[in-house]
C-alpha cells in the first residue's frame, strides 16, 4: 500500500459502501473497496479506501468490534481521515448502531466530537434544524416508519443520537451553513466548547454539502451519508494535488464479468423496491421466495433453484419483497432466514455458471456477496444514481458482476436497466 490515502471509510452495509464508492469514482477519485476488514494490508494507490461491513443491524458490541478493527486497519494502511458511512435515512435502532460505533471511534481517535450529516439531496434526504426529511416528509412519517428491521419513528437527529450514544448533540443550522465554511467551523468550535459530542449538520442542497465538506475536511472523523464524504474527499484532493482539480481525474477502466447467465434477487423490503419489482414482473419471469419459505429454508432454496434452472430464457427475478404485487406479502417469515436463503441460492447459481447478479437491499446484498466469496470490488459505471455496477473475483478466480441497490434507491425501471448494464 502507498504511504497515505486521503480518506478511509467504514460503511455499515454493502449497498451503502458501493453508493459511497460510486460517488467518489463519479468525482474522478480512485477507490479501493474491501468487503469486510482485509486480513492483511493490500497494495493500492487509491485516493480513498472503503471497508464495507454488515454491521447495521447486528449486536452493538459486535458492530463496535468490527468497526474498530476496520478503523485500525485503515489507519495502518495510511488513511489520513476517517469517515463513518451510514444510511441517509439514519437506519438504526434505539440501541444503535450509529451511536455506539461513533462513540467508540471517537474514543479510538481521541477526538471530543464528531459531525452527523445524513443529508443526501440527490435522493431527497435533507436536514433542517436537526430534523431529517425524506422528499420533504419528516423521516418518521416516511416509508421508513415501517421498515422491518430498522423502523424509523423519530425525525429529530438530536433525539435519535441521544438515545443510542453517550453525550449531547447540537446543530449547525442552515442559516449558518449559508454563511460559508468559516461560519460552520466557528459553530463547530462553539458547540464543542459547550460540551456537545455530536453536531448535526443541516443541509438541503449540494451547495450546502460543498460548504460542509470544506468545514469538515480537517476533522479526523466525520460521519454521515455518501454526499459529505464526497465533498470532504474533493477538498482533501484539491489541497493535496492543487492545481489539478479532482474533477479532472480519471477513474481506471474496470474489467467486466466472465460470460455467464444473470439473475435479479430482491430481498429488500423498501417501498422503492416494491414498485420496481412490480414493474419488472410485468416483463420478467419471477419466483416468489417468501411464499416458498413457508416450507422452510432448505426446501425454499431447492425450489427456487429448480425454478431458475428450468427457465428457458431471461430475464429472471427471485424476490421476497413484500407488497410486490404477489400473495407472498402476507407470509410471516424470519428476516435472517430469507437473507440466508438468498445467500445459498446465489452460491448455487454461481456454481451453475451464473456470473452476474443484480441484488436489491443492503442486508440481502451483504449475504449474497458473502456467499459469492468476493472480498474486493472494482466500481464501474453508475446504473442509476447511487447504484454503480461492481466487479470482483470469487475464491475460484471467476470474475463476477454485481449491481447492489440500497432499498430506496433507483427508478421504476431499475432491474431492467441494471441487467442491461452488466450484460
Ligand atoms: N417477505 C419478507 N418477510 C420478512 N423479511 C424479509 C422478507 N423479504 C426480505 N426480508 C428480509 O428483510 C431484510 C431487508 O433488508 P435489506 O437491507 O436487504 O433491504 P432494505 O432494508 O429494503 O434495504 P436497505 O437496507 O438497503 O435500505 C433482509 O433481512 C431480508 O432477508
Ligand atoms: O438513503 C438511503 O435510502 C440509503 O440507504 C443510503 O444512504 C445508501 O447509501
Amino acid at each position: 500500500m502507498r504511504a497515505t490515502h486521503a480518506l478511509g471509510c467504514i460503511a455499515d452495509d454493502l449497498t451503502g459502501s458501493v453508493d459511497l464508492a460510486g460517488r467518489l469514482v463519479r468525482d474522478g477519485a480512485t477507490v479501493a473497496l474491501h468487503v469486510g476488514v482485509p486480513d492483511r494490508s493490500t497494495a493500492t494507490d487509491a485516493d480513498a479506501v472503503v471497508v464495507a461491513l454488515k454491521s447495521r443491524s447486528i449486536a452493538p458490541k459486535e458492530a463496535i468490534e468490527q468497526s474498530l478493527r476496520a478503523a485500525r486497519w485503515l489507519r495502518a494502511a495510511g488513511c489520513e481521515r476517517l469517515y463513518l458511512k451510514y444510511a441517509a435515512t439514519f437506519d438504526s435502532t434505539a440501541r444503535g448502531n450509529i451511536g455506539p460505533v461513533a462513540d467508540a471511534l471517537m474514543r479510538e481517535l481521541g477526538v471530543a466530537y464528531t459531525v452527523l450529516a445524513p443529508s443526501l439531496p440527490e435522493h431527497g434526504r435533507t436536514v433542517v434544524h436537526g430534523t431529517l426529511f425524506v422528499h420533504g416528509v419528516p423521516l418518521a412519517e416516511s416509508a421508513m416508519r415501517n421498515h422491518p428491521i430498522n423502523p424509523m419513528r423519530e425525525s429529530d437527529l438530536r433525539t435519535l443520537i441521544g438515545r443510542q450514544s453517550r453525550g449531547r448533540a447540537a446543530v449547525v443550522p442552515i442559516d449558518t451553513v449559508h454563511e460559508g465554511p468559516d461560519a460552520v467551523q466557528r459553530e463547530l468550535e462553539v458547540s464543542a466548547a459547550s460540551g456537545a459530542t455530536y453536531v448535526v449538520l443541516d443541509a438541503v442542497s449540494d451547495d450546502d454539502l460543498a460548504v460542509l465538506g470544506q468545514a469538515c475536511a480537517p476533522l479526523p472523523l466525520s460521519t454521515g451519508a455518501s454526499a459529505l464524504a464526497a465533498e470532504i474527499l474533493r477538498q482533501l484532493l484539491a489541497v493535496r494535488d492543487n492545481p489539478e482539480a479532482p474533477d479532472s481525474r480519471r477513474a481506471p477502466a474496470v474489467e467486466c464479468a466472465d460470460p455467464g447467465r444473470a439473475v435479479a434477487l430482491a430481498g429488500s423490503c423498501s417501498a422503492a423496491t416494491a414498485a420496481q419489482v412490480a414493474v419488472f414482473r410485468q416483463s420478467a419471469r419471477s419466483f416468489p421466495l417468501a411464499l416458498a419459505m413457508k416450507a422452510g429454508r432448505p426446501a425454499a432454496v431447492a425450489e427456487a433453484l429448480a425454478w431458475v434452472r428450468s427457465q428457458p430464457a431471461e430475464p429472471l427475478l427471485v424476490y421476497s419483497t413484500p407488497q410486490a404485487g404477489g400473495e407472498h406479502s402476507t407470509v410471516n417469515v424470519d428476516s435472517a432466514e430469507v437473507e440466508a436463503a438468498f445467500g445459498e441460492l446465489a452460491a448455487a447459481l454461481l456454481h451453475d455458471g451464473f456470473s452476474r447478479f443484480v441484488v436489491a437491499g443492503g442486508e440481502t446484498s451483504g449475504a449474497v456477496v458473502q456467499a459469492l466469496g468476493t472480498r474486493a470490488l472494482d466500481i464501474g459505471a453508475e446504473v442509476q444514481p447511487g447504484v454503480p455496477a461492481a466487479f470482483g473475483l470469487t475464491p475460484t478466480g471467476r470474475r463476477v458482476g454485481v449491481v447492489l441497490k440500497s432499498g430506496n434507491f433507483g427508478y421504476e425501471n431499475f432491474f431492467a436497466a441494471a441487467l442491461e448494464e452488466i450484460s
